[in-house]
């Protein structure tokens, strides 16, 4: 008889992700077992993958331990791994919490992208505690067909390239990885958002995730996008004194940005669990050769 392996499957405004609970750090996940998991036709299906490991017992996180409890081991649909993901962070959260590991309030997650504080309501949003964000200096540009536009280089732990364009459907279908220039800029691959203007502070992208593809959203490009479009308003709150708030669509919901003068950044949104059940590790070996 197989063994089995529990999973749960859960979104954050639609980015989906299969939830590998594994708190000692027992299952092993390489790249081609995540694609597997995360197939749509052949396996569970999502976005990503979020690892649920005690940070004790996992190498990358350790050193975290004392400050963050919980590790989440992120990685894309491809079984790439990633620095941080803003939508699963919400989910991993809310997961901790339903499998009684936290309570409601504030608490710590690592991330590759650093300790993040995530606060869980006694019901609704959650908010993380998302850090700052870097604006490397540089011109960058992404490319879509024959339209091509100038990007804004920001980093959330996690590199994102965002595209402020006419129309989303500029972005064309978005399977393929847009094209970006110089190569330089992104030596590990870049997510790239496209953005429309909705009214006051208020914005809609479509992305292309690195190592997933197109999906309904992105936490930290949602991210990127606020404080790519409030340099663009001259809203900086640094310069200004004042947060900016951006209400950024996305097309599975809505995320709210806030940016503070010390540069900090948080984000609400959704956090949703929709099932539970059990792999099957043998169909996992043989879908892993
Ligand atoms: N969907 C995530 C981002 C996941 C990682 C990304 N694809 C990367 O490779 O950097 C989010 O909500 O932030």
């Amino acid at each position: 008889m197989s063994t089995r392996i529990a999973f749960l499957k859960g979104h954050g405004t639609e980015n989906d992700f299969v939830i590998i609970p594994d708190p000692e750090n027992v299952i092993d996940l390489p790249p081609a077992a995540v694609a597997a998991l995360c197939d749509r036709r052949a396996g569970i299906g999502g976005d990503g993958l979020l690892h649920v490991v005690r940070s004790a017992a996992h190498p990358e996180a350790r050193a975290m331990a004392a400050e963050a409890e919980w590790f989440m081991d992120y990685r894309n649909g491809d079984g790439s791994v990633a620095e941080m993901c803003g939508n699963g962070v919400r989910v991993f959260a809310h997961y901790l919490q339903r499998a009684g590991h936290v309570a409601e309030g504030d608490i710590a997650v690592a991330t590759r992208g650093g300790v993040k504080t995530v606060h869980i309501a006694k019901e609704g949003d959650i908010t993380v505690g998302m850090g700052k964000a870097l604006l490397p200096e540089g011109d960058v540009t992404v490319s879509v067909g024959e339209r091509s536009w100038p990007a804004r280089n920001v980093n959330m732990g996690n590199p994102h390239a965002v595209a402020f364009v006419e129309d989303l459907d500029h972005a064309g279908d978005l399977y393929a990885a847009p094209p970006f220039s110089p190569a330089s800029a992104y030596p590990d691959g870049v997510n790239v958002e496209f953005v429309v203007d909705r009214g006051l502070r208020h914005v809609a992208l479509r992305v292309h995730e690195r190592g997933s593809g197109e999906t309904r959203s992105c936490g930290t490009g949602a991210c990127a996008v606020a404080v790519a479009t409030a340099r663009r308003d001259g809203a900086d709150p640094a310069v200004t004194g004042t947060p900016a708030t951006y209400t950024v669509d996305v097309p599975g919901g809505r995320l709210i940005i806030t940016e503070r003068p010390d540069g900090e950044i948080e984000m609400t949104g959704p956090a949703v669990i929709v099932a539970e059940g059990e792999i099957d590790a043998g169909w996992l070996e043989t879908a892993t050769p």
